[in-house]
């Protein structure tokens, strides 16, 4: 075991490429730089000392071959001297400067920092090498090639042994063989969707040469319907850029699919926060230990760049009208009746649902009805990603490093397990559903066309038929009912602390009637810092329960507001039951 572990260790040490290079404005400083199959290992060397700076791989995201580019004849008039900072071109461009033999490899890194104060961030790196041992430009874009053959693979994962290496000539450089769909919502949250394609996310994108289709959505339901009609597999990812309800589009937009389930094991959907709620954007950060700053994007971003991925858990919600898959939560009472109200404030983004709450807490309502639930059998295992810092002596890099080379020189997945578990209640025969009004976002009066939904056979009975003893019914009234999967359902409300993206459970929260307007103060405020959810809430008038199911049934002699993923839906009885890990979903 132990000797397992020192070979895979020696391996990611080993060097893979070196070579020296030399910051031209600073005599007698030395680089040396290694790549290896953890990290670039930048080494300075001065008169002084020597300091050394392990950048890891999973802080790269890309890296790209240039040229410099033809200089422009000044204006005659001019008396300030050219500046000295370098512009380059592609290798193709009509643009270039054919004096300058050198090759340039521009290697772009998101590297963890601990700012003061602010805690952890990422800071954007650009490092600069600058080949030009070689006499030829061909000769020295050659090594270049090498090293960037070398970077992206290992950042898509790949190991890299030594004499591979020797096969990444110039002929056999990386092609990059992804390709993303962006479907970006113009209207979600304040309306800054497209505007945080542009430039957030699409020059993370060209930094890491990952080529992508853009599709703004044009209404309602376009995102869902793009995704059922489309071929997707001319794409490896779907980015949402957007809130939480284009993502719920894509999601059954793909369980709209006879091949659903080839393209939910086989394309991950990744999430650009641009909504006013982004509940699951801020969840996976969360999951990934990803710092959420005032403008969240970049952990997005990285995650669409990266070959990471992870499962989902997915929950299967049946009303008596329609079945939907649903990847953040099911609301009845208090957070339902915010979300949907608070839609005409959608202009002032997230503080809507703070401004909307303070009004439902001065107009307390409660609903009749009756709950049943199933305990969740297996307690939460937590599995959670840290991100290490680099160890030894830093060369605190700037945001520019410009280094050149000496001159001169010679799962078996869960919906099979969930179809071998079918229970003999329910009542669907095959694993295709036809909703018998619009499913999805918007006004649920409003019917669109009936499209089938397929996905995996539940497990539960069907919506009108007997639940087994083994669930626990609770009868009365209810301030709210709200089950999410997720940690987050927005960036500030930190609903259910305990929950990961793939834990296998469904957090029920009830509040009962009987819970008091301090009592419901203190939960409000609480959900910002996850204070709300007590260990031992069991019995009390605020309750957080772990289940694999449940059931409402509303008091129909009264009216009031359902939502699935913050999306309305009819008012009246509800089911939803958990499908471990059925989702894949991008991590940064
Ligand atoms: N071009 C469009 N015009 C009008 N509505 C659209 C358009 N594209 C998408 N939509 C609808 O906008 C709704 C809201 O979008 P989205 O979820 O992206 O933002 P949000 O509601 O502000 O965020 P969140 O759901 O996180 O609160 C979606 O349900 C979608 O159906």
């Amino acid at each position: 075991m132990s000797m397992d572990i020192k070979i895979n260790e020696s391996n990611q040490n080993r060097i893979l490429l070196e070579e020296t290079f030399y910051v031209l404005t600073k005599k007698n400083c030395v680089f040396r730089v290694r790549l290896t199959n953890s990290g670039l290992c930048l080494i300075k060397e001065s008169e002084k000392d020597i300091k050394e700076q392990v950048i890891p791989i999973r802080e790269i995201i890309g890296c790209r071959c240039l040229r410099s580019k033809k200089q422009t004849k000044g204006c005659t008039c001019q008396s300030m001297p050219r500046s000295s900072s370098l512009e380059v071109v592609e290798e193709n461009s009509g643009d270039l400067d054919d004096s300058d033999i050198s090759a340039y490899l521009y290697i772009y890194a998101y590297i963890f920092q601990n700012s003061k104060g602010s805690g952890k961030k990422r800071e954007r790196t650009i490092i600069t090498l600058r080949f030009r041992s070689f006499d030829k430009y061909e000769d020295n874009n050659k090594e270049a090639q090498r090293w960037r053959t070398v970077i992206k693979r290992l950042i898509k994962g790949e190991n890299v042994n030594t004499t591979s290496i020797l096969d990444f000539t110039i002929s056999n450089k990386y092609k990059e063989n992804r390709r993303l769909l962006i479907l970006c919502n113009p209207k979600s949250g304040p309306g800054k969707g497209k505007h945080i394609f542009q430039h957030k996310v699409a020059p993370i994108l060209q930094e890491a040469e990952i080529p992508f289709d853009l599709h703004v959505t044009k209404y309602a339901n376009f995102a869902r319907e793009f995704v059922r009609g489309s071929n997707l597999y001319q794409w490896t990812g779907i980015i949402v850029v957007g809130g939480d309800g284009i993502v719920f589009e894509v999601i059954n937009g793909i369980f709209e699919r006879w091949d659903w389930s080839e393209i939910i094991k086989s394309i991950p959907v990744g999430v650009v926060p641009g909504g006013s709620g982004n509940g699951l954007a801020r969840s996976i950060a969360y999951h990934c230990s990803e710092p959420w700053l005032p403008s969240p994007t970049l952990p997005s971003a990285l995650a669409a760049v990266r070959n990471n991925r992870t499962t989902m858990d997915l929950v299967r919600v049946e009303t008596t009208s329609q079945i939907m898959f649903s990847f953040l939560s099911v609301g009845w009472g208090l957070l339902s009746d915010i979300d949907i109200e608070s839609e005409r404030l959608r202009m002032l983004g997230g503080q809507r649902f703070t401004i909307w709450s303070l009004a439902r807490l001065i107009g307390l309502r409660s609903y009749g009805g009756k709950l049943w639930y199933l305990p969740a059998a297996v307690p939460l295992l937590e599995t959670k990603d840290v991100f290490e810092s680099t160890s030894g002596s830093n060369l605190d890099l700037p945001s520019e490093v410009h280094l050149e080379t000496q001159t001169g020189r010679q799962r078996v997945d869960s919906w099979y397990s969930a179809n071998s578990r079918r229970s003999a209640y329910f009542s669907a025969s095959g694993s295709s559903y036809q909703s018998t009004a619009g499913s999805g976002g918007g006004d649920p009066a409003q019917s669109v066309d009936k499209p089938v939904i397929y996905g995996p056979a539940p497990q539960i009975p069907c919506l009108p038929a007997p639940l087994p003893t083994s669930w626990k019914c609770i009868s009365g009234r209810f301030v709210m009912v709200h089950a999410s999967y997720q940690s987050h359902l927005s960036e500030e409300c930190f609903f259910a602390p305990d929950a990961r993206l793939n834990d296998g459970k469904i957090w029920l929260l009830i509040v009962h009637a009987g819970a008091s307007r301090s009592q419901l103060l203190h939960f409000l405020l609480g959900l910002s810092t996850g204070a709300h959810a007590s260990a031992d809430s069991e019995g009390g008038p605020i309750e957080l329960i772990p289940v694999n199911a449940f059931r409402i049934e509303p008091d129909m002699s009264e009216t009031g507001y359902m939502t699935v993923d913050g999306e309305h839906v009819e008012y009246g009885p509800i089911q939803a039951e958990i499908f471990p890990s059925l989702g894949r979903i991008m991590i940064p």
